[in-house]
């Protein structure tokens, strides 16, 4: 009865929960408690990824929970066996187990669960033979063991028909059963299987095909002759040359160009910028200059060299060059006349050049960016800011059109009136301050999930190269949008400023080259501030400051406290189960190695989940739980 399920929990937490839980055990009834479901007074879900547990599951916890339906401990910290009394839960369909550190074999009572139809053990260290034993499991429709340290061959399946299904990075060896043969080579990639979509195994058909070697397989190459080999050589050492000549021709070329560009810097030097004041408004404080008006100035520096000038000296421009290019059908609403005689006011100087808050006769405020060391071609600048342009989510910042001649590229944005989270984190402490509740700082981190997670479902190779406070803004209701994204495939080679290291993944040693796993841990960053009230630092380039993930990680090591919490955050309430679910999910996404985070469409779930008590606009939360359940990888 629910009692003992109750109990049941109980028990999990103290035996693997530590004070990770924050289950109000002065309830009778468990059904409210985080990640706990319950249906006709039974304990039927338990939901519990990433929040911590570690240890071994002990028996006499699961016997008790027999009306599991869905139990997802993924992203812990568990180790040793599955416990024997899990096969006491029979009506369990949904197990997902990956990312522990379980180990052992595959225990053979998970076959009596016939009504399992996902099955995640993935990324764990689980050792020992796949058991044919999964032909019981006759509903199973996922089996994701990726990521183990599993040997032999895979046995026939042919009592299962799966939808998904994943064995590689294990040591298994042998041919892959044809049943599963219609699954993509990446299925099974870090073996030494054969077959299928890895291609012929050897003695298939006599002998592999001419020439094919066996890239996967580590004992099955055939031998090449002498021959074939000092072919392969020789072809090697011409193709060198051939290459390194080609290089010396490319790199003289570019030289030359480089050299001429400088020329025409020289005519149109940034010193054109008024110097009255430098025009380096602090953008960790917000940048917002009141009171200091480079007004005119500004604006004719922003366009310095081009205009009407231009079109009279600048024949090599290419058609169109002089007019602001707008972005989808919205019509042109101003020109860059218009843009001319705004007046302007500078926000901030960033990694990619000057912002300005420009405001046009008409009353319209836009953000201006003006772009510095943009070395790649016009035809790439063109390409790149269409793909920038064609990006439309609510929890982006539009980018309503751009200007490109020779010397100057400008962006023009939706100005954003509440400035940015790094200004409001880090900025006016005093009187006058907006407070920063859990509700405001939880939308932001869920909005500016969105916006990111949008970016990625546009391709894989697309991600934003720059997340930080200062590049997420606010609306005047305080929901966030994330800006400046696809700025980092705009420009060249330049350095770096230093505030951008803080957040910039272990393995980005090119700040161009970017991934999506490198956003999620520039996101995770960017969660640890949003709680700490703390702006990362790079511990390299400031002793005295901190290296947010270390330091949030060595003190939730020795014990979850609420030291790490921003002391604004604790005035409004105690440290509650959503906000140490929040620094656990900023803590996987920070982790050291890429393959560890999850995706930022995992996150945006996360936070959804952690977010639907106190959100009011989340968006169809059940949906999207459902949604990753189902993929829970
Ligand atoms: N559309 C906008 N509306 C309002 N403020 C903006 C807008 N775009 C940028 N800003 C503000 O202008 C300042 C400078 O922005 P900019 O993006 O040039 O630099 P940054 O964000 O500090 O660094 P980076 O160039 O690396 O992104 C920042 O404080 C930023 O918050």
């Amino acid at each position: 009865d629910l009692g003992s399920d109750r109990a049941a929990l109980l028990a999990l937490r103290s035996a693997v929960g530590g004070r990770t839980l924050l289950w109000n055990a002065t309830l009778q009834t468990p059904c409210n408690w985080a990640g706990v479901k319950c249906e006709n007074n039974r304990v039927t879900v338990l939901r519990l990824p990433g929040v911590a547990l570690s240890g071994e599951l002990p028996n006499g916890i699961f016997g008790n929970l027999t009306a599991l339906r869905t139990l997802s401990l993924r992203l812990n910290a568990l180790k040793g066996s599955i416990p024997s009394d899990l096969a006491a839960c029979t009506s369990l369909r949904n197990l997902y187990l990956q990312g522990n550190l379980f180990s052992g074999q595959i225990p053979e009572f998970l076959f009596i669960l016939h009504d399992l139809v996902r099955l995640n053990l993935a990324s764990n260290n689980f050792s020992g033979e796949i058991p044919a034993s999964f032909n019981n499991l006759t509903r199973l429709k996922t089996l994701y063991i990726e990521n183990n340290q599993l040997s032999g061959s895979i046995p026939e399946l042919k009592a299962l028909s799966l939808d998904q299904f994943n064995v590689s990075n294990n040591l298994l060896n042998g041919s892959i059963p044809a049943k599963l043969q219609t699954f993509t080579k990446e299925c099974f990639l870090g073996t030494s299987l054969c077959g299928g979509p890895l291609g012929l195994c050897p003695g298939d058909n006599g002998t592999l095909p001419t020439g094919e070697v066996n890239i996967n397989g580590n004992g099955n190459k055939r031998k090449l002759s002498g021959g074939v080999i000092a072919g392969i050589v020789i072809g090697c050492v011409v193709a060198s040359l051939i290459i390194l000549v080609l290089l010396i021709f490319f790199c003289r070329k570019r030289s030359q160009k480089t050299s001429s560009v400088d020329v025409t810097a020289l005519k149109h030097p940034e010193s054109e910028i008024p110097r009255d004041k430098p025009a380096s408004a602090d953008a960790e404080n917000g940048g917002y200059n009141n009171g200091y008006s480079v007004a005119a100035a500004a604006a004719a520096a922003m366009t310095a060299g081009n205009g009407k000038n231009e079109a009279n000296n600048n024949s090599a421009a290419a058609p169109g060059a002089k007019k602001l290019v707008f972005f989808g059908n919205a019509p042109r609403v101003f020109d860059l006349e218009d843009l001319l005689r705004a007046s302007a006011e500078v926000l901030g100087k960033g990694t990619f050049g000057t912002a300005y808050k420009a405001v046009l006769d008409t009353g319209t405020v836009v953000a201006v960016k003006r772009l510095k060391d943009v070395t790649i071609t016009e035809k790439e600048f063109r390409e790149n800011i269409e793909t920038v342009g064609a990006m439309d989510h609510e929890n982006l910042v539009p980018l309503r059109a751009y200007y490109y001649s020779r010397d100057e590229k400008l962006l023009v944005y939706d100005y954003m009136p509440m400035g940015s989270l790094s200004a409001l984190l880090h900025g006016n402490k005093g009187a006058g301050r907006t407070p920063l509740n859990w509700e405001i700082r939880s939308r932001i981190a869920h909005n500016a999930a969105r916006g990111i997670e949008y970016l990625h479902s546009q391709g894989p190779n697309i991600s934003h190269g720059n997340i930080k406070s200062s590049n997420i803004l606010l609306t005047k209701s305080y929901n966030a949008r994330v800006s400046d994204f696809g700025l980092a495939h705009l420009v060249g080679p330049s350095s770096t400023p230093n505030r951008v290291a803080g957040y910039r993944a272990p393995e980005v040693t090119d700040p161009r080259r970017v991934s999506q796993k490198a956003d999620v841990y520039s996101f995770g960053v960017l969660l640890l501030e949003i709680l700490t009230g703390k702006p990362p630092t790079h511990a390299l380039l400031n002793e005295e400051g901190v290296d947010l993930p270390r330091w949030v990680q060595s003190i939730v090591k020795e014990e979850w406290t609420s030291e790490v919490f921003d002391l604004e955050l604790l005035r409004y309430q105690n440290v509650d189960e959503e906000m140490v679910q929040l620094l656990q999910l900023a803590i996987d996404c920070a982790e050291q190695y890429p393959d560890r985070r999850p995706t930022m469409s995992e996150v945006t779930s996360r936070i959804e989940e952690l977010c639907r008590s106190s959100s009011r606009d989340d968006p169809q939360p059940d949906l999207v739980k459902e949604a990753s359940d189902i993929s829970s990888r």
